[in-house]
């Protein structure tokens, strides 16, 4: 896998909130295909991190190069072109109350590539199946749903473009550890069926050790090792040794092993 070129290439990257300086120095790849879990502290710059890939913050310096072009050097309108090839699910916020299922994933179909409405709900209605909720899920609004199907929902939304690269940013979070469970076994299915390549913002450390074939850890402004779990858990580091070799660590290290194949 790290053989290939990277999807994106994040270097010497610096994100400042006036004097508050939160990323400095920072490298990092995604490859093609691999699902890379961003690990970090309580603010150290995850959701930043993945908001200014995804073009929604302008980093203060430093290079983004995704799909092999600079970020940074292209028009608005290639840069919109080329954030069409993501997918996003955000924590919170990610669908719209007053919608329907198929409506909200129905409405990037119609605004970006001007697909009828027709058309778009009944292709809105397969992402709702990809993503494992029942048929009638999709004239239900958010608000008549538990947990775990809204995100499977917003999950469809994010997929709603035929993404290459999913951003996700706490995608398990609220949910109970079944629910989370499930959603680490539908990741790493869409993963393996569609070839998506994954960044995976999260605290889980059970969806760390079911999903991730690498895992980035971001601390002291920088990512401070970038590599597979088993390298990871072994830098010498406070932070590092703290989250991995706690009980909670311990525990979800045991029953995974070993992974689902990619
Ligand atoms: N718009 C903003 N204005 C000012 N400061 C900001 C802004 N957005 C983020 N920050 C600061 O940047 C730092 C990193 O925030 P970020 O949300 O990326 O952290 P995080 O690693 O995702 O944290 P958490 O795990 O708690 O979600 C924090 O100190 C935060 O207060």
């Amino acid at each position: 896998m790290s053989h290939d070129y990277p999807l994106i290439r994040i270097r010497d990257l610096v994100n400042r909130f006036g004097d508050h300086v939160v990323h400095e120095h920072l490298d990092l790849d995604l490859y093609p295909g691999e699902i890379l879990g961003v690990v970090g502290g309580s603010g150290s710059g995850k959701s930043v991190l993945l908001r200014s890939i995804v073009g929604l913050r302008r980093p203060n310096a430093g290079s983004i190069e995704v799909f092999g072009e600079d970020l940074q050097q292209l028009s608005d309108q290639r840069r919109s072109r080329l954030e069409r090839r993501f997918g996003v699910l955000f924590q919170r916020g990610a669908l719209f109350s007053s919608l329907n299922l198929q409506e909200n994933v129905a409405l990037p179909m119609i605004e970006h590539i001007g697909l009828k409405r027709s058309e778009a709900e009944f292709l809105a209605r397969v992402k709702l199946a990809l993503v494992g909720l029942p048929v009638n899920a999709a004239l239900q609004t958010p608000a008549e749903l538990s947990g775990g199907m809204i995100k499977r929902a917003a999950l469809a939304r994010a997929l709603a473009l035929d993404p290459e690269v999913l951003f996700l940013d706490e995608p398990t979070a609220g949910l109970d550890p079944i629910g989370a469970a499930d959603f680490d076994q539908l990741l790493l299915t869409l993963r393996n069926a569609l070839g998506l390549s994954v960044f995976l913002v999260t605290h889980d450390l059970d969806t760390l050790y079911t999903t991730c074939d690498r895992v980035a850890v971001l601390s002291q402004r920088h990512v401070l090792a970038a590599d597979r779990l088993e390298v990871v858990e072994n830098v010498d580091d406070p932070w590092i040794r703290d989250y991995f070799n706690g009980p909670r660590a311990r525990a979800a290290r045991q029953p995974h092993r070993p992974l689902e194949e990619s």
